[in-house]
């Protein structure tokens, strides 16, 4: 892989001159191997997790397209220098904002969403003109393995290359002095990255995980809360990163809200367990390691005293876990405390939210927080009052697929931003340029510092004082 690296430096160095045409014609011949391999796809998901063509549609395929088509039809616009006025004493010269590729980037990406994590930022790495190495995830050999052939097929490897294997393999690429590393997974391993990348200063974009908490108000609409949170929580079975985690329900709606989560279950996947878990619509979790850290989970919370008012099987050999919600889990069990990826939702009850906003703020800020109200003073005050990455209102895990957010966590759930224009910035160098003229203002205030010099350099500075027109 080092000779692999070595190649791309000739290729990033030449990309610097690369039109927003030569680009979106990289992107494109990329989306076109994709399409030519939908059913590829499907038979590889099938084989990894049993994950069902229609999710295979909408969280794999639909957010790589959609960045595409996000890109394909902006990026001349972000590629134009971004020209600045002058600040007081810059008078007399222009100045603009170039974005440059980075250069040679490497992508690291998670099993839980494959083709998508690897393959978006990707997306936004061409769109910036950088060559690229990609390291999926070992858990998903059949996904990793075909887009391997597909990258394989569509780039030289001095333009993109996917490099299989385990921690080994990540280990040996973050060694190299890569221009920047765009990194998707679990917090504890951001820190490997990060301490990796601190031995070239190789800069970082970190999409992290960790727990994502989730309110619904007294005022919310039940119905609403229980159809988009069953969604949120239970697409792709739960291994989600930004999967809400917990659910403080206001107690006077509790028992309401749980009866119309168990109605979105059943009309989803089935009345009976058995139904649940013939459904295709229920994706596997992936292997069989995972399945036992769930089911730890669920054994433990119940052990102490919780109880499952839905789901609850759990058949380890086919790494299968039911839809599950929690209720009355105790403070102390396990699942209160990690990030779940799964499909276990524990539903707590509260009754002040400053309560619950006190919760959230005593622990590390979370890559997602979700609420539920129709109160708007209620929405100002968890928003204002916490931190996340991202949050949405009435909704959850929606805020991924909006192509002008920002994506992207805060300190422990991750630093920077993914798509769109802030995937194409997260995958540039913004340059400074300043570009003066004999007229420039500052040249007043060149040595020899002469008595009325410095008079003229302290009135300039005194004028600063007053404001800005
Ligand atoms: N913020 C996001 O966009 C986002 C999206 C998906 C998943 N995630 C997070 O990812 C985690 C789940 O995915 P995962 O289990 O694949 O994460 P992970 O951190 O275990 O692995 C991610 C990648 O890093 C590699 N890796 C693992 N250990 C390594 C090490 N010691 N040194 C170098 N590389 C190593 C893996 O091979 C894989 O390619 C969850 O925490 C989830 O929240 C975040």
């Amino acid at each position: 892989m080092a000779a692999v690296f070595a190649r791309q430096q000739e290729t990033a160095i030449r990309w610097r001159e690369s039109t927003a045409a030569e680009r979106i014609d990289r992107i494109k011949r990329l989306r076109e191997a994709l399409l030519d391999n939908r059913d590829n796809f499907y038979a590889a998901f099938a084989a990894d997790y049993r994950k069902s063509p229609s999710e295979v549609e909408a969280s794999e395929f639909l957010p790589v397209l959609e960045e595409m088509r996000h890109v394909l039809g902006r990026l001349k616009r972000w590629m134009k220098p971004h020209k600045l006025w002058p600040t007081t004493t810059m008078l007399g010269t222009s100045a603009w904002v170039q974005c440059q590729p980075r250069g040679r980037v490497l992508i690291v990406a998670p099993w839980n969403y494959p083709l998508s994590l690897c393959l978006g930022p990707l997306v936004s790495a061409l769109a910036a003109g950088n060559t690229a190495i990609i390291k999926p995830s070992e858990m998903t050999p059949a996904v990793s393995g075909l887009m391997a052939r597909i990258i394989a097929k569509v780039f030289p490897e001095n333009e993109v290359a996917l490099f299989q294997g385990s921690t080994p393999t990540s280990t040996a690429l973050l060694a190299l002095p890569f221009d920047h590393i765009f990194f998707t997974g679990s917090p504890a391993v951001g820190k490997v990255v990060m301490t990796a990348a601190a031995q070239h200063l190789t800069s970082v974009t970190l999409e992290l995980g960790g727990r994502s908490p989730t309110i619904v108000d007294e005022s919310a609409n039940l119905t609403l809360a229980a159809e988009t949170l069953m969604w949120g929580k239970f697409i792709n079975n739960g291994q989600t990163c930004v999967a809400p985690d917990h659910v403080y329900v206001h107690t006077s709606v509790k028992p309401a809200f749980i009866d119309e989560c168990k109605k979105v279950l059943k009309a989803r996947y089935g009345e009976t367990p058995g139904q649940q878990k013939a459904s295709q619509d229920l994706t596997r979790i992936v292997n069989g390691r995972h399945t036992q850290r769930v089911a730890a989970l669920l054994s433990d919370a119940l052990a102490r005293g919780a109880v499952a008012v839905a789901g609850g099987e759990v058949d380890e050999a086919q790494c299968y876990v039911a839809p599950t919600l929690l209720d009355q889990v105790p403070a102390g069990a396990d699942i209160l405390s990690t990030e779940i990826f799964g499909p276990l939702l524990p539903i707590l009850s509260y009754s002040d939210l400053d309560q619950v906003i006190a919760e959230i703020n005593a622990g590390p800020k979370p890559l997602a927080l979700y609420f539920w109200s129709r109160k708007q003073a209620h929405i100002d005050k968890v928003l204002t009052r916490t931190s996340s990455g991202g949050a949405c209102i009435n909704h959850c895990v929606a805020q991924f697929a909006h192509g002008n957010l920002p994506f992207g966590g805060v300190n422990n759930s991750g630093i920077g931003n993914a798509h769109g224009v802030y995937g194409f910035k997260a995958f540039s160098h913004e340059r400074a340029v300043l570009r003066s003229s004999p007229l420039m203002l500052i040249k007043l205030f060149f040595p020899p510092y002469t008595l009325n010099r410095y008079k003229l350099i302290r009135q300039v500075v005194d004028m600063l004082r007053l404001p800005m027109i």
